[in-house]
């Protein structure tokens, strides 16, 4: 089922409860920011292609549970909906079941909070331990921004940090701001960025220009996967790859860890410049 979320500016976002996923953001008076697959299945136990997929409580293949954990594949529900004066909210809810207990023996309690409106999308993560034995988790919001053209992107504010290369499994430093593929870019790029915090990022694109900050995440994903990957995923169109970016926030070099009753917050706010 797909929820339409309308804030009084004419903001939009579009959420399904396939995932607990986000499937679009309009800004108001400005085209759809986030890119979604054509190719996407919604059907239980797939990831919805595109858009903003829950990845929790592991991030990629690092564990024994399915890549990217089981919360983009299970259906949430919805809590609530409403608009408010500047903008328009709504909150799923996935809850420990049969089915996650016996990936992942926890009690929990997930939240995903998403408010549009402005030129802001503002997607916020909560986990709540509801058992009586501490857990442990990775997780990321898993962020598809859409690009008209790749070759004319660049994500500055990571200069400085340290990385793990996921293709070359080798860490690095990144020394400048990051091009995509043009003179010098980088293509087939799957990266974790570890200890951005709320270091603001800034992508571009000619004159257009997404700022992405995050809250309670310390880590950054930049992942696209090129011609030759895109190529061998059955849910993208070929060309596909040239027309997204993933700008994750993530928690994946210290893993979140939650005491009986504790609960963890993680923001990540988009706003179109
Ligand atoms: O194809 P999936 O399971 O949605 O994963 C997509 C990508 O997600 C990224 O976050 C990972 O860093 C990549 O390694 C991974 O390939």
């Amino acid at each position: 089922m797909h929820i339409e979320l309308t804030a009084p500016d004419g903001a939009t976002a579009t959420l399904s409860l396939h995932g607990g996923h986000v499937l679009s953001w309009r800004p108001a008076g400005a085209g759809e920011q986030l890119y979604l697959s054509p190719r996407s299945e919604y059907v239980p136990g797939k990831a919805i292609r595109g858009g903003v997929p829950v990845c929790f409580p592991q991030f990629a293949e690092r564990g024994p549970l399915p890549k990217h954990g089981f919360a983009r594949t299970l259906p949430w529900e919805l809590v609530s909906q409403e608009q408010g004066k500047d903008d328009a909210l709504a909150v799923m809810r996935l809850r420990d079941n049969d089915e996650t207990r016996r990936l992942w023996p926890h009690a929990f309690e997930l939240e995903l909070s998403v408010r549009v409106g402005g030129r802001s999308l503002d997607v916020e993560l909560a986990c709540d331990n509801l058992g009586d034995a501490p857990l442990q988790f990775t997780a990321a919001l898993h962020t598809y921004l859409r690009v008209a053209d790749l070759d004319a992107v660049s994500v500055e504010g990571l200069a400085g940090l340290r990385y793990f290369d996921s293709i070359k499994q080798a860490e690095a430093l990144q020394r400048m701001d990051l091009l995509l593929t043009g003179e010098k870019g980088v293509l087939d790029l799957d990266r974790i960025y570890f200890g951005v915090k709320e270091r603001p990022l800034l992508v571009t694109e000619d004159r257009r220009q997404v700022a992405v900050r995050q809250q309670g995440f310390e880590d950054a994903v930049v992942w696209n996967p090129g011609p030759e990957r895109c190529a061998k995923l059955a849910d993208m169109p070929p060309e596909g790859w040239s027309e997204m970016l993933c700008v994750e926030a993530a928690c994946i070099g210290r893993p979140v860890e939650l005491q009986a009753g504790e609960s963890w917050v993680g923001r990540q706010s988009l706003a179109l410049l």
